[in-house]
């Protein structure tokens, strides 16, 4: 009798001890990484590693305290993922330039990216990449940009008239939202060739929805949680639908390409230069694609994929770039006006073109500085096929080598008083910027960010058309320091960012 009371629940209570320290060993065993290859690094939590700390400061202000506190290389857990962290510029000239064919797959991947977004340039690696990068890179050459000026130029006029309406009823801008509306109806021109009404109609329900579909992809969701602890899951995960938080919106931008791209297929265009025509013009059967693969030609569902990314990566981050930038300004008027001088120097009383936008170098300056003091994207890498040793650091196989973006940006040796604006660093030629460095802010090498020259392009226009009418004022709204929100991979500021203007020649 004794013995069976025993039994009954000595077994469970065998069974549950195992189980719990299997689950133990699990969430504990690979935290042992770092420290064994001699690199220092942050201390993790069992099943978590360092995601508390990227959860409650951002991926920005921890990866900057991280830099400040352990120097150019250090590891990390995200979950159980060992990641290493670097700004050692021979390490990142291998990783993203010289040793490319090895590090050709981007950093992280998050577990539980679904299509379209999944099948675009961005998440797709070896073969794919390469005939998705060759067949879209056209689109950004700058003789096509030249066709498309006539358009953005419109949007800049378009622009600068609401916020003509905004200083002549003295209101304060709210510089993202109407950066916002800006960069969306170029995204929208220049890739689709429709015109969203977005500087006018603000609140604007495609924005809406892209804006939802970028918040949700870019903050940690539970089921990414579960997902990043255990990866065997996430099919499951995906599968059941439990990612709820994106998928109403993600459905609707869907919906709009789909709808946009039949459109253009009955109007049997020609003469369009925007995105959608160069897709068009490459799109084949997927049995055309498998049997060709070193031809440039998209599915049908590639296609839609890449409308959706167009818009993921080309709104918001211009957007932040042009709002980060007049804010700084706003703050600076000194370089303000400097800035109005080159650009009055070079364009005069003409229209602003592709060619004298791109001639003002010390627009370039101010740009590049906007990006360095506060950049847009946190973090881009690799990841690693085969271990490799780099300046003794070695990187085991599989691992992410990940930019800190922020603390490559404000590290002193390279940026002396980096918490300062002062864009004339980019033109010190005693001094000067490693390129590798100064384009970080759109990663580097082959897989650099595609978009680059379109967004610059953007800003470039943008600034042009407005510093030569208005200036940007700081106004006791104004804040006198960002602070960005937690949990976005985008930067973004806890409280909208208000300056003041005021129009020129009053
Ligand atoms: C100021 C604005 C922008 C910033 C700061 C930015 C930043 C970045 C960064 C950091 C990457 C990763 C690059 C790497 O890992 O080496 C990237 C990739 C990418 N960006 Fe951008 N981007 C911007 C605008 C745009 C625009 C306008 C587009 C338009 C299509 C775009 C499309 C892409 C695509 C498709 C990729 C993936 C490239 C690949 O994997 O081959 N981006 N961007």
């Amino acid at each position: 009798m004794v013995v069976e009371t025993f039994l009954s629940w000595a077994l469970p209570l065998t069974l549950c001890v195992v189980a719990l320290l299997l689950l133990w060993v699990y969430g504990n065993w690979p935290y042992n990484t770092w420290s064994q290859l001699g690199i220092p690094g942050p201390k993790p939590v069992p099943f978590l590693g360092n995601v508390g700390d990227l959860k409650e400061k951002g991926a920005f202000d921890a990866t900057l305290g991280w830099c400040k506190k352990y120097g150019k290389v250090f590891g990390v857990y995200l979950m159980r993922d060992p990641v290493l962290f670097t700004t050692d510029l021979d390490i990142l000239k291998e990783v993203f330039i010289k040793d490319f064919n090895n590090f050709s797959t981007r950093g992280l991947i998050p577990r539980l990216v679904r299509y379209p977004v999944k099948a675009s340039l961005v998440f797709v690696n070896g073969d794919t990449w390469r005939r998705q990068r060759h067949t879209l890179s056209p689109t950004f050459s700058a003789s096509k940009l030249k066709l498309m000026s006539g358009f953005i130029s419109r949007c800049c006029e378009n622009l600068l008239d609401a916020i003509h309406t905004l200083t002549v009823e003295g209101k304060a801008l709210d510089v993202k939202k109407m950066f916002g509306a800006y960069t969306l109806d170029v995204v929208a021109g220049t890739g689709f060739g429709f015109e969203t009404n977005s500087l006018k109609e603000v609140d604007n329900v495609f924005l809406q929805n892209v804006s939802r579909l970028l918040a949700s992809s870019t903050s940690l969701s539970l089921s990414a949680f579960i997902a990043g602890i255990f990866p065997a899951l996430a099919p499951l995960v995906l599968a059941l639908g439990i990612r709820q938080a994106s998928k109403k919106e993600a459905a609707f931008v869907e919906q709009t390409i789909r709808a946009l791209i039949e459109e253009r297929k009955k109007e049997k265009s020609k003469g369009r230069v925007d995105l959608l025509q160069l897709l068009l013009e490459a799109e084949a059967s997927e049995a055309e694609v498998k049997a060709n693969p070193q031809d440039n030609h998209l599915t049908t569902s590639e296609i839609v994929a890449e409308g959706v990314l167009f818009f993921l990566a080309a709104y918001d981050t211009t957007a932040t770039t042009l709002q980060y930038l007049a804010y700084l300004l706003a703050l600076h008027p000194e370089k303000q006006e400097k800035l109005y001088r080159h650009i009055l120097e070079a364009v005069g009383d003409a229209e602003p073109s592709y060619d004298t936008v791109s001639s003002i170098p010390y627009l370039d300056c101010c740009i590049h500085e906007a990006l360095r003091v506060l950049p847009t994207v946190a973090l881009t890498g690799r990841k690693t096929l085969e271990t490799r040793c780099i300046n003794g650091v070695t990187i085991p196989a599989g691992c992410a080598v990940m930019v800190p973006i922020y603390g490559l940006m404000r590290d002193e040796d390279i940026f002396p008083d980096a918490d300062k604006f002062i864009p004339e660093r980019f033109a010190d030629e005693a001094h000067p910027i490693p390129s590798l460095v100064k384009d970080m802010n759109f990663g580097a090498g082959p897989r650099q960010c595609i978009g680059m020259r379109l967004a610059l392009y953007e800003v470039k226009m943008a600034m042009v058309t407005l510093l030569t009418k208005v200036k940007f004022t700081k106004i006791p709204e104004t804040p006198d320091t960002v602070k960005m929100q937690p949990g976005k991979s985008i930067s973004t500021p806890t409280t909208p960012i208000l300056i003041g203007t005021e129009l020129r020649g009053k």
